[in-house]
Protein backbone atom coordinates (compact mmCIF):
# COMPACT_ATOMS: atom_id res chain seq x y z
CA UNK A 1 0.00 0.00 0.00
CA UNK A 2 1.20 3.20 -0.72
CA UNK A 3 -0.04 7.24 -1.18
CA UNK A 4 0.89 9.90 -3.06
CA UNK A 5 0.33 13.53 -2.31
CA UNK A 6 1.18 16.19 -5.02
CA UNK A 7 1.73 19.97 -3.60
CA UNK A 8 3.16 22.65 -5.45
CA UNK A 9 5.00 25.85 -5.86
CA UNK A 10 4.26 29.46 -4.55
CA UNK A 11 5.50 32.99 -5.95
CA UNK A 12 5.25 35.77 -3.60
CA UNK A 13 3.42 38.50 -5.19
CA UNK A 14 4.61 40.79 -2.50
CA UNK A 15 7.26 39.78 0.45
CA UNK A 16 7.13 43.28 2.57
CA UNK A 17 10.53 42.19 4.87
CA UNK A 18 10.38 44.08 8.31
CA UNK A 19 13.65 44.35 10.30
CA UNK A 20 15.09 41.20 12.27
CA UNK A 21 13.47 39.83 15.28
CA UNK A 22 15.69 38.50 18.45
CA UNK A 23 14.97 34.80 17.29
CA UNK A 24 17.08 35.97 13.80
CA UNK A 25 13.53 35.77 11.89
CA UNK A 26 11.90 39.05 9.97
CA UNK A 27 8.29 39.90 10.35
CA UNK A 28 6.53 39.63 6.70
CA UNK A 29 3.67 40.62 4.80
CA UNK A 30 4.39 37.81 2.83
CA UNK A 31 1.31 37.37 -0.27
CA UNK A 32 2.11 33.85 -1.14
CA UNK A 33 0.24 32.79 -4.96
CA UNK A 34 0.19 28.88 -5.19
CA UNK A 35 1.43 27.97 -9.15
CA UNK A 36 0.59 24.92 -11.12
CA UNK A 37 4.13 23.55 -10.99
CA UNK A 38 4.04 19.94 -8.56
CA UNK A 39 6.07 17.98 -6.65
CA UNK A 40 4.82 14.24 -5.69
CA UNK A 41 5.41 12.85 -2.90
CA UNK A 42 4.63 9.18 -2.35
CA UNK A 43 5.45 7.18 1.06
CA UNK A 44 5.01 3.13 1.51
CA UNK A 45 5.93 1.15 4.80
CA UNK A 46 9.68 0.09 4.53
CA UNK A 47 12.06 -1.36 7.20
CA UNK A 48 13.34 1.99 8.04
CA UNK A 49 13.13 5.88 7.10
CA UNK A 50 14.59 5.95 3.67
CA UNK A 51 14.26 8.97 1.08
CA UNK A 52 14.81 8.76 -2.95
CA UNK A 53 14.60 11.42 -5.14
CA UNK A 54 13.27 11.55 -9.23
CA UNK A 55 13.47 14.36 -11.36
CA UNK A 56 15.81 16.72 -13.51
CA UNK A 57 16.94 18.51 -10.47
CA UNK A 58 16.78 15.07 -8.26
CA UNK A 59 20.88 15.32 -7.88
CA UNK A 60 20.76 18.56 -5.33
CA UNK A 61 18.22 16.80 -3.37
CA UNK A 62 19.71 15.74 0.07
CA UNK A 63 18.48 12.59 1.02
CA UNK A 64 19.60 12.27 4.29
CA UNK A 65 17.64 13.23 7.31
CA UNK A 66 17.69 16.78 6.95
CA UNK A 67 15.18 16.60 3.96
CA UNK A 68 12.23 18.41 4.96
CA UNK A 69 10.00 15.34 3.64
CA UNK A 70 12.17 13.12 6.09
CA UNK A 71 11.96 15.63 8.95
CA UNK A 72 8.04 15.96 8.31
CA UNK A 73 7.83 11.97 8.61
CA UNK A 74 9.65 12.05 11.66
CA UNK A 75 7.83 14.85 13.32
CA UNK A 76 4.49 13.33 12.94
CA UNK A 77 5.58 9.85 14.11
CA UNK A 78 7.08 11.85 17.21
CA UNK A 79 3.93 12.97 17.70
CA UNK A 80 2.29 9.63 17.85
CA UNK A 81 4.66 7.45 19.42
CA UNK A 82 5.59 5.79 15.86
CA UNK A 83 8.56 4.34 14.24
CA UNK A 84 8.93 6.81 10.29
CA UNK A 85 9.52 3.76 9.11
CA UNK A 86 8.68 4.96 5.59
CA UNK A 87 9.86 4.82 2.04
CA UNK A 88 9.58 8.26 0.90
CA UNK A 89 9.78 9.22 -2.70
CA UNK A 90 9.91 12.50 -4.63
CA UNK A 91 9.23 13.15 -7.96
CA UNK A 92 10.43 16.24 -8.25
CA UNK A 93 9.34 18.71 -10.99
CA UNK A 94 9.46 22.39 -8.92
CA UNK A 95 13.17 23.76 -9.19
CA UNK A 96 15.66 23.21 -6.09
CA UNK A 97 16.41 26.09 -3.99
CA UNK A 98 14.78 28.54 -6.34
CA UNK A 99 12.72 30.44 -3.77
CA UNK A 100 9.68 28.43 -4.89
CA UNK A 101 9.14 26.66 -1.52
CA UNK A 102 10.00 22.88 -3.48
CA UNK A 103 11.25 22.06 0.11
CA UNK A 104 8.19 23.39 1.76
CA UNK A 105 6.12 21.38 -0.81
CA UNK A 106 7.57 18.03 0.31
CA UNK A 107 7.62 18.83 3.27
CA UNK A 108 3.91 19.72 3.23
CA UNK A 109 3.04 16.65 1.02
CA UNK A 110 5.52 13.92 3.54
CA UNK A 111 3.30 15.06 6.16
CA UNK A 112 -0.08 14.66 4.16
CA UNK A 113 1.10 11.45 3.12
CA UNK A 114 2.08 9.49 5.80
CA UNK A 115 -0.93 10.95 8.13
CA UNK A 116 -3.37 9.10 5.27
CA UNK A 117 -0.50 6.19 5.30
CA UNK A 118 -0.58 5.52 9.16
CA UNK A 119 -4.48 6.43 9.32
CA UNK A 120 -4.20 8.93 11.82
CA UNK A 121 -6.80 11.96 10.69
CA UNK A 122 -4.99 14.29 12.13
CA UNK A 123 -6.97 17.88 12.37
CA UNK A 124 -6.51 20.03 9.98
CA UNK A 125 -5.05 22.95 13.46
CA UNK A 126 -2.55 20.14 13.93
CA UNK A 127 -1.21 19.53 10.88
CA UNK A 128 -0.60 23.62 9.89
CA UNK A 129 1.40 23.96 13.19
CA UNK A 130 3.61 20.73 12.38
CA UNK A 131 3.78 22.44 9.03
CA UNK A 132 5.13 25.49 11.24
CA UNK A 133 7.68 24.06 13.14
CA UNK A 134 9.32 22.31 9.77
CA UNK A 135 9.79 26.12 8.39
CA UNK A 136 8.16 29.26 7.71
CA UNK A 137 6.62 28.44 4.26
CA UNK A 138 5.20 24.83 4.73
CA UNK A 139 1.98 25.87 6.42
CA UNK A 140 1.26 27.54 2.47
CA UNK A 141 2.28 24.32 0.87
CA UNK A 142 -0.74 22.87 2.39
CA UNK A 143 -3.06 25.83 2.00
CA UNK A 144 -2.75 26.64 -1.78
CA UNK A 145 -4.60 29.04 -3.54
CA UNK A 146 -3.57 32.37 -1.98
CA UNK A 147 -2.88 33.81 1.43
CA UNK A 148 -1.05 36.44 3.56
CA UNK A 149 1.36 35.25 5.54
CA UNK A 150 2.53 37.17 8.81
CA UNK A 151 4.43 36.80 11.90
CA UNK A 152 7.60 34.90 10.12
CA UNK A 153 5.22 33.54 6.74
CA UNK A 154 3.54 30.89 8.96
CA UNK A 155 0.49 32.31 10.13
CA UNK A 156 -1.81 32.39 7.22
CA UNK A 157 -5.27 34.23 6.18
CA UNK A 158 -6.85 32.71 3.08
CA UNK A 159 -7.50 35.06 0.47
CA UNK A 160 -9.47 35.59 -2.47
CA UNK A 161 -9.12 35.08 -6.02
CA UNK A 162 -10.86 36.09 -9.08
CA UNK A 163 -9.20 34.87 -11.83
CA UNK A 164 -6.47 32.86 -13.59
CA UNK A 165 -2.87 34.46 -13.68
CA UNK A 166 -0.55 33.63 -15.80
CA UNK A 167 3.19 33.28 -15.18
CA UNK A 168 6.88 32.13 -17.08
CA UNK A 169 9.45 31.05 -14.46
CA UNK A 170 13.07 31.59 -15.46
CA UNK A 171 15.58 28.96 -13.85
CA UNK A 172 18.92 30.08 -12.89
CA UNK A 173 21.71 27.62 -12.92
CA UNK A 174 22.37 27.19 -8.91
CA UNK A 175 20.51 27.87 -6.03
CA UNK A 176 21.08 30.60 -3.77
CA UNK A 177 20.73 29.91 0.21
CA UNK A 178 17.66 31.79 1.85
CA UNK A 179 19.24 32.48 5.37
CA UNK A 180 22.09 34.63 2.98
CA UNK A 181 19.77 36.44 1.05
CA UNK A 182 17.76 37.48 4.22
CA UNK A 183 21.33 38.21 5.62
CA UNK A 184 22.21 40.50 2.63
CA UNK A 185 19.07 42.43 3.34
CA UNK A 186 20.01 43.11 6.98
CA UNK A 187 23.62 44.28 5.50
CA UNK A 188 22.11 46.46 2.76
CA UNK A 189 19.33 48.03 5.99
CA UNK A 190 21.94 48.58 7.96
CA UNK A 191 21.17 51.89 9.61
CA UNK A 192 17.85 52.46 8.15
CA UNK A 193 14.46 53.08 9.58
CA UNK A 194 12.82 49.77 8.30
CA UNK A 195 8.38 50.30 8.93
CA UNK A 196 6.40 47.38 9.55
CA UNK A 197 5.46 45.07 7.03
CA UNK A 198 2.07 45.56 5.29
CA UNK A 199 0.31 44.13 2.35
CA UNK A 200 -0.97 46.06 -0.06
CA UNK A 201 -4.72 47.13 -0.17
CA UNK A 202 -4.08 47.65 -4.39
CA UNK A 203 -2.77 44.28 -4.98
CA UNK A 204 -5.16 42.65 -2.51
CA UNK A 205 -8.12 43.81 -4.88
CA UNK A 206 -5.59 43.10 -8.21
CA UNK A 207 -5.92 38.97 -6.62
CA UNK A 208 -9.42 39.84 -5.80
CA UNK A 209 -10.52 40.90 -9.22
CA UNK A 210 -8.27 38.39 -11.41
CA UNK A 211 -6.71 41.59 -12.81
CA UNK A 212 -3.19 40.72 -14.46
CA UNK A 213 -2.48 44.49 -15.56
CA UNK A 214 -3.26 45.83 -11.67
CA UNK A 215 -1.45 43.07 -10.51
CA UNK A 216 1.88 43.54 -12.70
CA UNK A 217 1.32 47.12 -11.56
CA UNK A 218 1.33 46.14 -7.77
CA UNK A 219 3.81 42.85 -7.79
CA UNK A 220 7.00 43.91 -4.89
CA UNK A 221 9.23 41.73 -3.26
CA UNK A 222 11.49 43.43 -0.23
CA UNK A 223 14.48 40.64 -0.90
CA UNK A 224 15.12 41.16 -4.78
CA UNK A 225 17.90 43.85 -3.85
CA UNK A 226 19.18 41.43 -2.08
CA UNK A 227 18.76 38.43 -4.34
CA UNK A 228 20.63 40.72 -7.04
CA UNK A 229 23.36 41.77 -5.37
CA UNK A 230 24.11 38.54 -4.50
CA UNK A 231 23.85 37.45 -8.04
CA UNK A 232 23.81 40.57 -10.24
CA UNK A 233 23.37 38.41 -13.59
CA UNK A 234 19.91 38.40 -12.58
CA UNK A 235 19.27 41.73 -13.84
CA UNK A 236 19.97 40.43 -17.31
CA UNK A 237 16.72 37.63 -17.31
CA UNK A 238 14.27 40.30 -16.06
CA UNK A 239 15.16 42.63 -18.81
CA UNK A 240 14.90 39.73 -21.14
CA UNK A 241 11.66 38.84 -19.88
CA UNK A 242 10.28 42.09 -20.05
CA UNK A 243 11.68 42.67 -23.70
CA UNK A 244 9.64 39.88 -24.57
CA UNK A 245 6.78 41.21 -23.54
CA UNK A 246 5.91 40.57 -19.65
CA UNK A 247 3.81 42.37 -17.90
CA UNK A 248 6.19 42.72 -15.41
CA UNK A 249 9.07 40.73 -13.63
CA UNK A 250 10.24 39.93 -10.52
CA UNK A 251 12.73 37.77 -8.18
CA UNK A 252 10.44 34.66 -6.62
CA UNK A 253 11.17 35.10 -3.12
CA UNK A 254 14.81 34.74 -2.05
CA UNK A 255 15.37 34.13 -5.33
CA UNK A 256 17.00 32.99 -8.32
CA UNK A 257 14.13 31.89 -9.75
CA UNK A 258 12.39 34.92 -12.09
CA UNK A 259 8.73 35.00 -12.38
CA UNK A 260 7.07 36.85 -15.01
CA UNK A 261 3.69 37.85 -15.24
CA UNK A 262 1.87 37.23 -18.65
CA UNK A 263 -1.20 38.19 -20.24
CA UNK A 264 -2.55 35.01 -21.26
CA UNK A 265 -1.02 31.25 -21.97
CA UNK A 266 0.13 32.42 -25.63
CA UNK A 267 2.39 35.23 -24.48
CA UNK A 268 3.35 33.21 -21.53
CA UNK A 269 4.80 30.58 -24.46
CA UNK A 270 5.81 33.62 -26.52
CA UNK A 271 7.87 34.57 -22.90
CA UNK A 272 9.33 31.42 -22.03
CA UNK A 273 10.67 30.47 -25.47
CA UNK A 274 12.59 34.16 -25.92
CA UNK A 275 14.01 33.98 -22.10
CA UNK A 276 15.18 30.40 -23.36
CA UNK A 277 16.90 31.72 -26.27
CA UNK A 278 18.28 34.76 -24.51
CA UNK A 279 21.04 32.61 -22.55
CA UNK A 280 20.31 34.31 -19.64
CA UNK A 281 19.05 31.78 -17.74
CA UNK A 282 19.11 27.47 -17.41
CA UNK A 283 15.74 27.14 -18.68
CA UNK A 284 12.00 28.87 -18.73
CA UNK A 285 8.79 27.31 -17.64
CA UNK A 286 5.38 28.01 -17.93
CA UNK A 287 2.36 27.90 -14.81
CA UNK A 288 -0.56 29.40 -13.93
CA UNK A 289 -2.34 30.05 -10.75
CA UNK A 290 -3.64 29.76 -8.29
CA UNK A 291 -3.24 26.02 -7.74
CA UNK A 292 -4.91 23.89 -4.74
CA UNK A 293 -2.21 22.76 -1.91
CA UNK A 294 -1.13 19.51 -1.45
CA UNK A 295 -3.51 17.01 -2.35
CA UNK A 296 -3.91 13.57 -1.82
CA UNK A 297 -3.71 11.77 -5.48
C1 LIG B 1 11.98 33.82 1.45
C2 LIG B 1 10.76 32.93 1.57
C3 LIG B 1 9.53 33.71 1.04
O1 LIG B 1 8.36 32.94 1.05
O2 LIG B 1 10.84 31.70 0.87
P1 LIG B 1 11.85 31.19 -0.31
O3 LIG B 1 11.80 32.23 -1.37
O4 LIG B 1 13.20 31.04 0.30
O5 LIG B 1 11.26 29.89 -0.80
C4 LIG B 1 10.51 32.54 3.05
O6 LIG B 1 10.46 33.69 3.89
C5 LIG B 1 11.52 31.55 3.60
O7 LIG B 1 10.79 30.55 4.25
P2 LIG B 1 11.47 29.12 4.62
O8 LIG B 1 12.37 28.69 3.52
O9 LIG B 1 10.36 28.22 5.03
O10 LIG B 1 12.36 29.54 5.82
P3 LIG B 1 12.68 28.81 7.21
O11 LIG B 1 13.14 27.42 6.92
O12 LIG B 1 11.59 29.02 8.18
O13 LIG B 1 13.93 29.68 7.69
C6 LIG B 1 15.19 29.61 7.07
C7 LIG B 1 15.99 30.86 7.41
O14 LIG B 1 15.48 31.98 6.64
C8 LIG B 1 15.47 33.17 7.41
N1 LIG B 1 14.10 33.66 7.58
C9 LIG B 1 13.04 32.90 7.19
C10 LIG B 1 11.74 33.39 7.34
C11 LIG B 1 11.57 34.67 7.90
N2 LIG B 1 10.35 35.20 8.07
N3 LIG B 1 12.63 35.41 8.28
C12 LIG B 1 13.90 34.93 8.11
O15 LIG B 1 14.87 35.62 8.45
C13 LIG B 1 16.15 32.80 8.74
O16 LIG B 1 17.53 33.05 8.58
C14 LIG B 1 15.89 31.31 8.85
O17 LIG B 1 16.84 30.65 9.66
N1 LIG C 1 12.67 17.96 -0.19
C1 LIG C 1 13.58 18.90 -0.49
N2 LIG C 1 13.67 19.39 -1.74
C2 LIG C 1 14.59 20.35 -2.03
N3 LIG C 1 15.47 20.85 -1.17
C3 LIG C 1 15.43 20.40 0.07
C4 LIG C 1 14.48 19.42 0.46
N4 LIG C 1 14.67 19.18 1.77
C5 LIG C 1 15.67 19.96 2.18
N5 LIG C 1 16.16 20.71 1.16
C6 LIG C 1 17.25 21.73 1.29
O1 LIG C 1 16.62 23.01 1.27
C7 LIG C 1 17.31 23.93 0.43
C8 LIG C 1 16.28 24.92 -0.17
O2 LIG C 1 15.50 24.22 -1.10
P1 LIG C 1 14.10 24.65 -1.73
O3 LIG C 1 13.01 24.45 -0.75
O4 LIG C 1 14.04 23.90 -3.01
O5 LIG C 1 14.29 26.17 -2.09
P2 LIG C 1 13.76 27.57 -1.53
O6 LIG C 1 13.96 27.55 -0.01
O7 LIG C 1 14.64 28.56 -2.21
O8 LIG C 1 12.34 27.69 -1.93
C9 LIG C 1 18.01 23.04 -0.60
O9 LIG C 1 19.20 23.62 -1.06
C10 LIG C 1 18.27 21.74 0.16
O10 LIG C 1 19.54 21.77 0.76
Amino acid sequence: MSVTVRAPAKVNVQLAVGAARPDGFHDLANVFLAVALYDEVTVAPAAELKVTCSGPDAGQVPLDRTNLAARAAELLAARHGLEPAVHIHIDKDIPVAGGMAGGSADGAGALLACDALWGLATPREELLSLCAELGSDVPFSLVGGAALGTGRGEQLTELPVGGDFHWVFAVADGGLSTPAVYAQFDRLAAGADIPAPQPSPALLDALRTGDARALAETLSNDLQHAALSLRPALSETLSAGLAAGALAGLVSGSGPTTAFLAEDPTAAEAIARALISSGTCRTARTASSPAAGATVR
